[in-house]
Protein backbone atom coordinates (compact mmCIF):
# COMPACT_ATOMS: atom_id res chain seq x y z
CA UNK A 1 0.00 0.00 0.00
CA UNK A 2 1.47 3.35 -0.60
CA UNK A 3 2.24 6.05 1.95
CA UNK A 4 0.07 8.30 -0.10
CA UNK A 5 -4.16 8.18 0.71
CA UNK A 6 -5.50 9.08 -3.41
CA UNK A 7 -8.71 10.08 -2.92
CA UNK A 8 -10.87 11.11 -5.19
CA UNK A 9 -10.40 14.86 -4.03
CA UNK A 10 -6.73 15.21 -3.56
CA UNK A 11 -6.18 14.44 -7.53
CA UNK A 12 -7.03 17.03 -9.86
CA UNK A 13 -8.31 16.28 -13.32
CA UNK A 14 -5.22 18.85 -14.28
CA UNK A 15 -2.60 16.04 -12.48
CA UNK A 16 -2.05 13.05 -14.39
CA UNK A 17 -2.03 9.92 -12.08
CA UNK A 18 1.21 8.26 -13.88
CA UNK A 19 1.57 4.00 -13.18
CA UNK A 20 4.96 3.09 -11.75
CA UNK A 21 5.89 1.43 -15.13
CA UNK A 22 5.68 4.84 -16.81
CA UNK A 23 7.77 6.34 -14.35
CA UNK A 24 10.25 3.73 -14.61
CA UNK A 25 10.03 4.07 -18.74
CA UNK A 26 9.85 8.11 -18.49
CA UNK A 27 13.78 7.82 -16.20
CA UNK A 28 15.06 4.67 -17.79
CA UNK A 29 14.43 3.01 -14.60
CA UNK A 30 15.97 6.20 -12.59
CA UNK A 31 18.94 5.78 -14.25
CA UNK A 32 21.57 7.84 -12.48
CA UNK A 33 23.02 9.63 -15.46
CA UNK A 34 19.84 11.26 -15.53
CA UNK A 35 19.94 12.69 -11.75
CA UNK A 36 19.76 16.41 -11.64
CA UNK A 37 19.30 17.49 -8.30
CA UNK A 38 18.94 16.38 -4.96
CA UNK A 39 16.38 17.31 -2.08
CA UNK A 40 15.94 16.57 1.67
CA UNK A 41 13.30 14.05 -0.01
CA UNK A 42 14.78 12.63 -2.56
CA UNK A 43 16.75 12.32 -6.12
CA UNK A 44 15.06 14.61 -8.38
CA UNK A 45 15.94 13.28 -12.05
CA UNK A 46 15.38 14.60 -15.62
CA UNK A 47 12.39 12.71 -17.37
CA UNK A 48 10.66 11.91 -20.80
CA UNK A 49 6.87 11.01 -21.03
CA UNK A 50 4.70 10.97 -24.14
CA UNK A 51 1.18 13.04 -23.88
CA UNK A 52 0.42 13.00 -27.61
CA UNK A 53 4.26 14.59 -28.35
CA UNK A 54 8.06 14.17 -25.92
CA UNK A 55 7.65 16.35 -22.93
CA UNK A 56 10.79 16.63 -21.28
CA UNK A 57 9.86 16.43 -17.12
CA UNK A 58 11.55 16.22 -14.14
CA UNK A 59 10.91 13.56 -11.86
CA UNK A 60 10.99 13.81 -8.12
CA UNK A 61 11.13 10.48 -6.37
CA UNK A 62 10.57 10.55 -2.64
CA UNK A 63 11.96 8.27 -0.29
CA UNK A 64 9.00 6.19 0.25
CA UNK A 65 10.60 5.64 4.35
CA UNK A 66 9.41 8.97 5.24
CA UNK A 67 6.37 9.88 7.00
CA UNK A 68 7.40 13.34 6.93
CA UNK A 69 7.75 12.88 2.92
CA UNK A 70 4.28 11.25 2.51
CA UNK A 71 2.37 14.58 4.01
CA UNK A 72 4.39 16.78 2.12
CA UNK A 73 3.69 14.77 -1.02
CA UNK A 74 0.36 15.07 -0.28
CA UNK A 75 0.26 18.69 0.58
CA UNK A 76 2.41 19.29 -3.07
CA UNK A 77 -0.37 17.44 -4.74
CA UNK A 78 -3.40 19.48 -3.01
CA UNK A 79 -1.30 22.91 -3.88
CA UNK A 80 -0.05 22.66 -7.17
CA UNK A 81 -3.38 21.52 -8.47
CA UNK A 82 -5.32 24.56 -6.63
CA UNK A 83 -2.74 27.15 -7.44
CA UNK A 84 -1.76 27.31 -11.23
CA UNK A 85 0.26 30.33 -12.28
CA UNK A 86 2.51 31.10 -14.84
CA UNK A 87 5.03 31.94 -11.84
CA UNK A 88 4.28 28.88 -9.85
CA UNK A 89 5.87 25.75 -11.43
CA UNK A 90 3.72 23.13 -13.00
CA UNK A 91 2.53 20.14 -11.62
CA UNK A 92 2.13 17.44 -14.70
CA UNK A 93 1.31 14.71 -12.70
CA UNK A 94 2.33 12.33 -9.64
CA UNK A 95 2.46 8.29 -9.19
CA UNK A 96 1.55 7.08 -6.25
CA UNK A 97 2.18 2.97 -6.76
CA UNK A 98 3.98 0.21 -4.61
CA UNK A 99 5.26 2.59 -1.56
CA UNK A 100 6.34 4.68 -4.44
CA UNK A 101 5.71 8.59 -4.24
CA UNK A 102 6.68 10.30 -7.13
CA UNK A 103 6.03 14.04 -8.46
CA UNK A 104 6.32 14.83 -11.93
CA UNK A 105 6.86 18.79 -12.93
CA UNK A 106 7.80 20.97 -15.86
CA UNK A 107 11.41 20.69 -16.43
CA UNK A 108 12.96 24.16 -15.55
CA UNK A 109 16.21 23.91 -17.64
CA UNK A 110 18.43 26.74 -16.30
CA UNK A 111 18.24 25.23 -12.62
CA UNK A 112 17.54 27.23 -9.33
CA UNK A 113 18.72 30.84 -8.87
CA UNK A 114 20.62 29.20 -6.04
CA UNK A 115 22.92 27.24 -8.51
CA UNK A 116 23.50 30.57 -10.12
CA UNK A 117 23.96 32.43 -7.30
CA UNK A 118 25.85 29.64 -5.38
CA UNK A 119 27.23 27.45 -7.80
CA UNK A 120 29.48 29.59 -9.80
CA UNK A 121 32.18 27.78 -11.86
CA UNK A 122 30.82 24.46 -11.02
CA UNK A 123 27.57 24.61 -13.44
CA UNK A 124 27.93 27.65 -14.05
CA UNK A 125 30.51 29.74 -15.83
CA UNK A 126 29.36 33.91 -15.59
CA UNK A 127 27.87 35.43 -12.68
CA UNK A 128 23.45 36.86 -13.46
CA UNK A 129 23.58 40.28 -14.53
CA UNK A 130 21.78 42.61 -12.24
CA UNK A 131 19.13 42.97 -14.47
CA UNK A 132 18.43 39.58 -14.76
CA UNK A 133 18.32 39.53 -10.73
CA UNK A 134 15.83 41.64 -10.87
CA UNK A 135 13.35 40.07 -13.04
CA UNK A 136 13.83 37.17 -11.31
CA UNK A 137 13.30 38.29 -7.91
CA UNK A 138 10.26 40.36 -9.40
CA UNK A 139 8.60 36.98 -11.03
CA UNK A 140 9.41 34.98 -7.48
CA UNK A 141 7.09 38.08 -5.90
CA UNK A 142 4.65 37.56 -8.45
CA UNK A 143 3.94 34.25 -7.90
CA UNK A 144 4.33 34.96 -3.63
CA UNK A 145 1.58 37.49 -4.32
CA UNK A 146 -1.14 35.04 -6.07
CA UNK A 147 0.11 32.39 -3.43
CA UNK A 148 -0.95 34.44 -0.86
CA UNK A 149 -4.14 37.17 -2.66
CA UNK A 150 -4.77 35.61 -5.84
CA UNK A 151 -6.05 37.24 -8.76
CA UNK A 152 -10.13 38.19 -9.63
CA UNK A 153 -10.29 35.07 -11.42
CA UNK A 154 -8.86 32.58 -8.56
CA UNK A 155 -8.40 33.42 -5.26
CA UNK A 156 -4.96 32.24 -3.64
CA UNK A 157 -4.52 32.40 0.20
CA UNK A 158 -1.86 30.27 1.07
CA UNK A 159 1.53 30.19 2.72
CA UNK A 160 4.71 29.02 1.18
CA UNK A 161 6.86 28.38 4.13
CA UNK A 162 9.70 27.77 2.51
CA UNK A 163 10.68 30.34 -0.08
CA UNK A 164 14.46 30.20 -0.57
CA UNK A 165 16.99 30.61 -3.98
CA UNK A 166 16.87 26.92 -4.30
CA UNK A 167 13.37 26.78 -4.68
CA UNK A 168 13.10 29.55 -7.24
CA UNK A 169 13.26 27.77 -10.56
CA UNK A 170 14.29 29.11 -14.15
CA UNK A 171 12.96 28.32 -17.91
CA UNK A 172 14.75 28.25 -20.76
CA UNK A 173 13.56 31.87 -20.72
CA UNK A 174 15.15 32.52 -17.37
CA UNK A 175 11.15 33.22 -16.47
CA UNK A 176 11.37 32.30 -12.60
CA UNK A 177 8.98 30.28 -10.76
CA UNK A 178 8.45 29.19 -7.33
CA UNK A 179 8.56 25.85 -6.31
CA UNK A 180 8.08 23.26 -3.39
CA UNK A 181 4.88 23.48 -1.73
CA UNK A 182 5.54 20.72 0.86
CA UNK A 183 5.39 22.77 3.40
CA UNK A 184 3.16 25.00 2.71
CA UNK A 185 -0.37 25.80 4.43
CA UNK A 186 -3.55 27.33 3.21
CA UNK A 187 -5.53 30.34 5.06
CA UNK A 188 -5.81 32.66 6.50
CA UNK A 189 -8.59 33.52 4.58
CA UNK A 190 -9.18 37.73 5.79
CA UNK A 191 -6.17 40.18 6.38
CA UNK A 192 -2.77 39.88 5.67
CA UNK A 193 -1.67 39.68 9.54
CA UNK A 194 -4.33 37.15 10.35
CA UNK A 195 -2.14 33.94 11.08
CA UNK A 196 -2.62 29.66 11.71
CA UNK A 197 -1.12 28.85 14.22
CA UNK A 198 1.70 25.77 13.29
CA UNK A 199 4.43 23.88 14.13
CA UNK A 200 8.12 25.88 12.84
CA UNK A 201 9.04 24.74 9.80
CA UNK A 202 11.52 26.20 7.25
CA UNK A 203 14.99 26.53 6.32
CA UNK A 204 17.35 28.10 8.85
CA UNK A 205 18.53 31.72 7.09
CA UNK A 206 15.23 32.17 5.86
CA UNK A 207 13.08 31.44 9.51
CA UNK A 208 11.01 34.65 10.16
CA UNK A 209 12.36 34.82 13.89
CA UNK A 210 8.43 36.14 15.08
CA UNK A 211 7.21 32.67 13.69
CA UNK A 212 9.67 31.26 15.29
CA UNK A 213 9.05 32.55 18.53
CA UNK A 214 5.53 32.70 18.48
CA UNK A 215 4.63 29.98 16.36
CA UNK A 216 2.02 32.26 14.33
CA UNK A 217 2.39 31.41 11.10
CA UNK A 218 1.26 34.37 8.38
CA UNK A 219 1.95 35.98 5.13
CA UNK A 220 4.68 38.24 6.40
CA UNK A 221 7.33 35.03 6.95
CA UNK A 222 6.91 34.61 3.34
CA UNK A 223 7.89 38.08 2.89
CA UNK A 224 10.73 37.94 5.65
CA UNK A 225 11.97 35.17 3.60
CA UNK A 226 11.64 36.73 0.41
CA UNK A 227 13.77 39.77 1.89
CA UNK A 228 16.75 37.25 2.64
CA UNK A 229 16.44 36.00 -1.36
CA UNK A 230 16.66 39.61 -1.99
CA UNK A 231 19.61 40.11 -0.15
CA UNK A 232 21.51 36.74 -1.55
CA UNK A 233 20.72 38.40 -5.26
CA UNK A 234 22.27 41.48 -4.35
CA UNK A 235 25.32 39.97 -2.77
CA UNK A 236 25.93 36.55 -4.15
CA UNK A 237 26.19 35.24 -0.63
CA UNK A 238 23.93 32.30 0.80
CA UNK A 239 21.80 32.91 3.30
CA UNK A 240 23.83 31.26 5.82
CA UNK A 241 27.67 31.13 5.17
CA UNK A 242 29.57 29.28 8.34
CA UNK A 243 32.96 29.82 6.16
CA UNK A 244 32.42 33.45 6.81
CA UNK A 245 33.50 35.66 9.51
CA UNK A 246 31.08 34.68 12.89
CA UNK A 247 29.07 38.29 12.34
CA UNK A 248 28.43 37.56 8.86
CA UNK A 249 26.86 33.66 9.36
CA UNK A 250 23.03 34.92 8.80
CA UNK A 251 22.91 37.38 5.72
CA UNK A 252 20.03 38.59 7.26
CA UNK A 253 21.55 39.89 10.13
CA UNK A 254 24.63 40.59 7.97
CA UNK A 255 22.89 42.45 5.69
CA UNK A 256 20.37 44.51 7.84
CA UNK A 257 23.41 45.82 9.77
CA UNK A 258 25.44 47.15 6.35
CA UNK A 259 22.26 48.34 5.10
CA UNK A 260 21.94 50.40 8.35
CA UNK A 261 25.56 50.95 8.52
CA UNK A 262 25.39 53.03 5.37
CA UNK A 263 28.15 49.83 4.18
CA UNK A 264 26.04 47.48 1.89
CA UNK A 265 29.33 48.43 -0.57
CA UNK A 266 30.84 45.55 1.90
CA UNK A 267 28.72 42.57 1.11
CA UNK A 268 27.45 43.57 -2.75
CA UNK A 269 28.33 41.16 -5.36
CA UNK A 270 31.66 42.72 -6.60
CA UNK A 271 30.74 41.37 -10.55
CA UNK A 272 27.09 44.15 -9.79
CA UNK A 273 29.51 47.15 -8.75
CA UNK A 274 29.65 48.38 -12.51
CA UNK A 275 26.07 47.81 -13.23
CA UNK A 276 24.29 49.67 -10.53
CA UNK A 277 22.35 52.32 -10.48
CA UNK A 278 22.28 54.27 -7.43
CA UNK A 279 18.81 54.96 -7.18
CA UNK A 280 17.70 51.15 -8.54
CA UNK A 281 20.34 49.99 -5.46
CA UNK A 282 18.95 52.56 -2.80
CA UNK A 283 14.94 51.11 -3.49
CA UNK A 284 16.47 47.70 -3.69
CA UNK A 285 17.79 48.01 -0.64
CA UNK A 286 15.00 49.72 1.10
CA UNK A 287 12.46 46.77 -0.01
CA UNK A 288 14.78 44.15 1.46
CA UNK A 289 15.43 46.04 4.68
CA UNK A 290 11.79 46.48 5.27
CA UNK A 291 11.22 42.40 4.58
CA UNK A 292 13.09 41.45 6.78
CA UNK A 293 11.49 44.06 9.78
CA UNK A 294 11.24 41.87 12.83
CA UNK A 295 7.77 43.28 13.36
CA UNK A 296 5.88 41.14 10.93
CA UNK A 297 3.17 43.73 10.93
CA UNK A 298 5.85 46.49 9.48
CA UNK A 299 6.81 44.82 6.48
CA UNK A 300 5.44 45.31 2.99
CA UNK A 301 2.79 42.94 1.28
CA UNK A 302 3.82 41.06 -1.67
CA UNK A 303 2.02 42.87 -3.91
CA UNK A 304 4.02 46.25 -2.82
CA UNK A 305 6.79 44.38 -3.16
CA UNK A 306 6.25 43.54 -6.85
CA UNK A 307 5.38 46.96 -7.72
CA UNK A 308 8.53 48.89 -5.72
CA UNK A 309 10.98 45.77 -7.37
CA UNK A 310 8.96 46.89 -10.94
CA UNK A 311 9.60 50.19 -9.82
CA UNK A 312 12.93 49.42 -9.19
CA UNK A 313 13.91 47.94 -12.61
CA UNK A 314 12.29 51.08 -14.27
CA UNK A 315 15.20 52.93 -12.37
CA UNK A 316 17.63 50.66 -13.63
CA UNK A 317 16.51 50.79 -17.27
CA UNK A 318 16.31 54.47 -17.10
CA UNK A 319 18.60 56.54 -19.73
CA UNK A 320 20.80 58.64 -17.16
CA UNK A 321 24.28 57.44 -17.16
CA UNK A 322 24.80 58.25 -13.56
CA UNK A 323 25.43 54.46 -13.05
CA UNK A 324 27.53 54.69 -9.82
CA UNK A 325 27.80 52.84 -6.92
CA UNK A 326 28.11 54.30 -3.50
CA UNK A 327 26.95 52.89 -0.24
CA UNK A 328 23.64 54.26 0.88
CA UNK A 329 21.71 53.82 3.89
CA UNK A 330 18.16 53.30 3.23
CA UNK A 331 14.97 55.32 4.20
CA UNK A 332 13.86 52.81 6.95
CA UNK A 333 17.32 53.25 8.36
CA UNK A 334 17.45 56.64 8.81
CA UNK A 335 14.48 56.72 10.04
CA UNK A 336 15.11 54.38 12.67
CA UNK A 337 17.80 55.69 13.31
CA UNK A 338 16.71 57.77 16.05
CA UNK A 339 15.41 54.80 17.84
CA UNK A 340 18.32 52.93 18.74
CA UNK A 341 16.34 49.93 20.34
CA UNK A 342 15.40 49.47 16.88
CA UNK A 343 19.04 49.28 15.39
CA UNK A 344 20.76 45.84 14.83
CA UNK A 345 24.09 45.45 15.62
CA UNK A 346 25.37 41.72 15.05
CA UNK A 347 27.99 40.78 18.21
CA UNK A 348 30.48 38.67 17.92
CA UNK A 349 29.77 35.25 18.49
CA UNK A 350 30.92 32.96 20.83
CA UNK A 351 32.04 29.89 19.41
CA UNK A 352 28.86 27.71 19.62
CA UNK A 353 25.63 28.43 18.25
CA UNK A 354 23.65 31.32 20.35
CA UNK A 355 19.61 29.94 20.74
CA UNK A 356 18.20 32.91 19.88
CA UNK A 357 14.54 31.03 20.58
CA UNK A 358 14.40 27.80 21.78
CA UNK A 359 11.34 24.98 22.37
CA UNK A 360 11.17 21.59 21.23
CA UNK A 361 9.60 21.90 17.36
CA UNK A 362 9.51 19.76 14.49
CA UNK A 363 12.05 21.38 11.68
CA UNK A 364 12.41 19.78 8.43
CA UNK A 365 16.23 20.75 7.85
CA UNK A 366 16.55 18.98 4.75
CA UNK A 367 19.64 19.50 4.62
CA UNK A 368 22.99 21.89 5.88
CA UNK A 369 26.31 22.17 6.47
CA UNK A 370 28.01 21.79 9.92
CA UNK A 371 31.99 23.82 9.26
CA UNK A 372 34.24 23.37 11.77
CA UNK A 373 35.74 27.28 11.61
CA UNK A 374 38.98 27.91 11.07
CA UNK A 375 39.91 24.49 9.37
CA UNK A 376 38.62 23.37 5.63
CA UNK A 377 36.56 20.70 6.67
CA UNK A 378 32.77 20.31 5.84
CA UNK A 379 30.39 17.93 6.35
CA UNK A 380 27.70 17.64 4.51
CA UNK A 381 24.09 16.15 6.43
CA UNK A 382 21.55 15.01 4.68
CA UNK A 383 18.62 14.32 7.50
CA UNK A 384 15.10 13.79 5.53
CA UNK A 385 13.39 14.97 8.77
CA UNK A 386 14.20 15.78 12.07
CA UNK A 387 12.84 17.05 15.65
CA UNK A 388 15.13 19.50 16.56
CA UNK A 389 15.78 21.76 19.45
CA UNK A 390 15.60 25.14 17.23
CA UNK A 391 18.61 27.41 17.28
CA UNK A 392 19.13 29.73 14.95
CA UNK A 393 22.33 30.45 13.52
CA UNK A 394 22.03 33.75 13.84
CA UNK A 395 24.01 36.12 16.05
CA UNK A 396 22.77 37.51 19.29
CA UNK A 397 21.24 41.20 19.48
CA UNK A 398 23.18 43.77 21.30
CA UNK A 399 20.35 45.70 22.79
N1 LIG B 1 11.14 21.24 -12.09
C1 LIG B 1 12.47 21.13 -12.06
N2 LIG B 1 13.19 21.30 -13.18
C2 LIG B 1 14.54 21.20 -13.17
N3 LIG B 1 15.26 20.92 -12.08
C3 LIG B 1 14.60 20.73 -10.92
C4 LIG B 1 13.18 20.82 -10.84
N4 LIG B 1 12.81 20.59 -9.56
C5 LIG B 1 13.94 20.38 -8.87
N5 LIG B 1 15.03 20.46 -9.68
C6 LIG B 1 16.44 20.27 -9.30
O1 LIG B 1 16.49 19.34 -8.25
C7 LIG B 1 17.09 19.93 -7.10
C8 LIG B 1 16.44 19.39 -5.84
O2 LIG B 1 15.13 19.90 -5.77
P1 LIG B 1 14.22 19.68 -4.50
O3 LIG B 1 13.01 20.54 -4.64
O4 LIG B 1 14.01 18.23 -4.29
O5 LIG B 1 15.16 20.11 -3.32
P2 LIG B 1 15.61 21.56 -2.76
O6 LIG B 1 14.47 22.52 -2.82
O7 LIG B 1 16.90 21.95 -3.42
O8 LIG B 1 15.92 21.18 -1.28
P3 LIG B 1 14.87 20.80 -0.20
O9 LIG B 1 13.56 20.50 -0.84
O10 LIG B 1 15.50 19.62 0.43
O11 LIG B 1 14.82 21.98 0.69
C9 LIG B 1 16.93 21.42 -7.28
O12 LIG B 1 17.94 22.12 -6.60
C10 LIG B 1 17.04 21.57 -8.80
O13 LIG B 1 18.40 21.60 -9.17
Amino acid sequence: MSGYDSSPSMSSSLSRRFSLFEMKSATDNFADELVIGRGGFGKVYKGSITDGENITVAVKRLNPRSRQGAREFRTEIEMLSRFRYRYLVSLIGYCDQSEEMILVYEYMPRGTLADHLHKLGKNYSAPLPWLRRLRICIDAARGLDYLHIGTSIQPGKAIHRDVKSSNILLDDNWDAKISDFGLSRLGPEDEAYSHVSTEVKGTFGYLDPEYSLTRRLTRKSDVYAFGVVMLEALCGRPAVDLSADEEQWGLAVWGQYCIREGTVDEIIDPSLREEIRKDCLMEFVQIADECLHHLPRKRPTMAEVVVRLEFAMAMQEGNDSSIVFKPVKSALALQEQEDSSDIVKPAKMTRKVQPYFSGTTSGTIKSFRICLIGTVKCINLSVPTISIKVASLLPNFEM
